[in-house]
């Protein structure tokens, strides 16, 4: 049937035109060209059934099929080439390489771009960011961290200039120290050949020496007025370091000008007493002037949470003390009276008290003449010490020193909402002294996810702590290049519980698996637990021999004599008290057994490992009834190295 129709095709004529060489359509076309030459078929009541279902296959130059009627109408303007409107450019092909080793991204892509709602090409945090801090195109990535919202966000342009100002200080030798204090910068760092400052310190350090230049102002009331700032660091940045080394170099200064006019004063005051004499040769000689410090008056006060803050601080004050001589008094509640007393009011008088807020109140309520010379004030942990609980001791301190004081310094590695909004009203002009990534915990500390609900643990926590505790203490040790060495042969790890009441027994279980863990809470017996923690911050004694008693693992439970004890491996149980400030530098893992309420928990809880350029891992439980949500989004903010909201 199909060779008589061609036979009696009346577009012979047409067919014969086409044994030229083809003309290609572009595929869509034939494609449209195909459909319609259904359509017509369809339509054509006279088409045999096999014509209707035949495949339809396009042949142009096969002789056989030279009379075979085209299936293809061919359009007008079919030899003649494509001509554009007037003034259009011809279109670009895009090609796949087409984009590569452009400096800007092509206007067409970005348009293309935002019409899909993604960010543009350039792909980073910051570009999804306004100047203001604010996210703009795509939809915020946290909804759960949202929820509990706590932190103040940092606008990510000031960011960026402050990496600028910081790459312009490389060295501790650059900056205006006295030269006794560049000598015991060695001392406070020992064991590092090149000592150069870390970004919280390169930030912090010129301006409380006062390097940058300062508002003009004609106002002498404001010339003369208090100076306030808020240094805001990662945690383990080297805060101690950038708040001590420029209060030490100001007492220093300041002890130096006192002596420079008492020696004028009694100069001018012997020559007076000259010329009494030569006028009266008849006076009685005035009795000596006694020479007596004034005891317990320091000239500056650090201020922070816990005892275990107070010793660590001490320590490092006392490091530096040995070289530039100042006395640096660290007193607690851990204290005896009498060491306190000996600390406070000694003879020689005191440069620097390191307290908590509640003791330091308690002293100054019977001896308000402690706060009276007071130039430097340091509130170290700024956000723990003006939240509920230490507010009224922390500002009732500072009310009392405010008539002398000249530096205020409040520290922290978290700013939260309360702290901005309370210091954006107290103190308006306060400077904010702030790292890049501050909020951000850092790449270099992983964060691996326990799932308590699946096998098989199956909800059963202690379990999943007890066996992840395990698997850390078995797996060998790795190579550390902050360290330059294989890190040390005895693992420390901390695990962080919600719940004073949950340090014990979780501590108990624990020591049941073979385990050496101890409990950390405000209630511990202090000598045990300043053993405890020293082998965690690295303030431990060297022991001559391994047999030491510190290193020997806790007693078994009786019940579990013959159970496996693991071996090298030290844990310490603890609450939030373990997370505040403490110098951690040997802990390489933490166990968050409870999910953390708050993202600034996270950072702190998180930021006793990774200290100081090391690697770290935190490992979270999550079992029923945990923020599952919470835990997915902080680690993907974890990896994209975002701060946390
Ligand atoms: N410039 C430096 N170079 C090398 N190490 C330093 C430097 N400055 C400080 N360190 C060390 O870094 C560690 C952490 O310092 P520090 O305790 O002051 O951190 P931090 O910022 O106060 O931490 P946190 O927020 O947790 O309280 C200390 O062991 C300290 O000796």
């Amino acid at each position: 049937m199909l060779r008589r129709a061609t036979r009696a095709c009346p577009f012979c004529e047409v067919n014969s035109l086409l044994v030229r060489p083809p003309v290609l359509q572009p595929a869509n076309q034939q494609v449209r060209l195909y459909a319609q030459l259904q359509r017509d078929r369809s339509s054509n009541k006279h088409g045999s059934s096999d014509q209707r279902f035949s495949t339809p296959r396009p042949s142009f130059n096969r002789s056989r099929d030279k009379h075979r009627p085209s299936r293809m109408v061919l359009s007008d303007t079919v030899d003649r080439p494509a001509t554009r409107p007037e003034g259009k450019p011809a279109r670009k092909k895009r090609e796949p390489f087409s984009y590569l080793n452009k400096t800007r991204v092509p206007r067409d892509l970005e348009q293309e771009q935002e019409r899909n709602g993604q960010a543009s090409s350039r792909g980073s945090f910051q570009s999804r960011r306004r100047e203001d801090g604010k996210r703009r195109g795509k939809p915020d990535a946290y909804h759960a961290l949202k929820m509990q919202k706590g932190l103040q966000e940092i606008p990510y342009g000031s960011r960026s200039a402050i990496k600028r100002k910081i790459e312009q200080v490389d060295s501790f030798e650059g900056l205006p120290f006295l030269d006794t204090l560049q000598e015991a910068i060695k001392d406070a760092l020992p064991g590092l050949e090149y000592r150069i400052p870390t970004p919280a310190q390169a930030v912090a350090i010129p301006a409380l020496l006062g390097l940058e230049a300062k508002r003009r102002t004609r106002n002498p009331a404001q010339k003369e007025a208090l100076e306030s700032y808020l240094l805001a660091a990662e945690t383990g940045s080297g805060k101690t370091l950038a708040y001590l080394l420029p209060t030490i170099d100001a007492i220093k200064r300041a002890e130096a000008v006192e002596a420079e006019e008492k020696e004028r004063e009694e100069a001018e005051l012997a020559a007076a007493k000259e010329l009494d004499k030569r006028d009266d040769i008849f006076a009685l000689e005035s009795p000596p002037t006694t020479n007596a410090v004034d005891p317990a008056r320091p000239r500056a006060i650090i201020l922070v949470p816990t005892a275990e803050l107070v010793a660590q601080v001490g320590a490092v004050a006392k490091s530096l003390s040995h070289t530039v001589k100042f006395r640096a008094a660290p007193i607690s509640a851990k204290n005896t009276a009498t060491v306190i007393r000996n600390r406070l009011f000694n003879e020689n008088g005191v440069d620097m008290i390191i307290c908590t807020p509640p003791l330091l109140s308690s002293i100054a309520e019977s001896n308000p003449n402690i706060l009276s010379r007071v130039s430097h004030l340091i509130i170290d942990e700024a956000d723990s010490l003006l939240d509920r609980s230490f507010k009224p001791f922390t500002t009732g301190i500072l009310d009392r020193a405010t008539p002398s004081l000249k530096k205020l310094v409040l520290c922290s590695a978290t700013i939260p909402r309360y702290l901005d909004k309370y210091l954006a009203e107290r103190y308006p002009s306060m400077k904010r002294l702030v790292t890049p990534n501050l909020h951000a915990i850092p790449r270099r500390v992983q964060l691996g996810v326990v799932d308590v609900n699946k096998d098989p643990y199956r909800g059963n926590k202690m379990l999943a702590c007890a066996d992840t505790i395990w698997q850390i203490g078995k797996a060998s040790g790795d190579y550390d290049p902050a360290e330059g060495k294989e890190i040390s042969q005895t693992k420390r790890i901390l695990v962080f519980v919600n719940e004073r009441e949950e340090t014990e027994t979780v501590a108990q279980y624990l020591v049941k698996k073979g385990i050496d863990a101890l409990a950390f809470h405000r209630d511990t017996d202090p000598s045990r637990q300043a053993k405890t923690l020293a082998s965690f911050t690295g303030t431990e004694k060297p022991t001559t021999t391994s047999s030491s008693t510190d290193d020997k693992p806790n007693p078994p439970a009786p019940a579990d004599k013959n159970k496996r004890q693991l071996a090298n491996t030290k844990v310490i149980v603890t609450t939030d008290l373990g997370s505040r400030g403490i110098d951690t530098v040997s802990v390489r893992h933490v166990i968050l057994y409870d999910v953390p309420h708050t993202t600034i928990d996270f950072i702190h809880r998180l930021g006793r490992t990774g200290r100081m350029g090391r690697r770290g891992r935190g490992i979270v439980l999550v079992g029923a009834g945990d923020r599952a949500d919470v835990v997915k989004e902080v680690r993907d903010a974890m990896f994209r190295g975002e701060a946390l909201i």
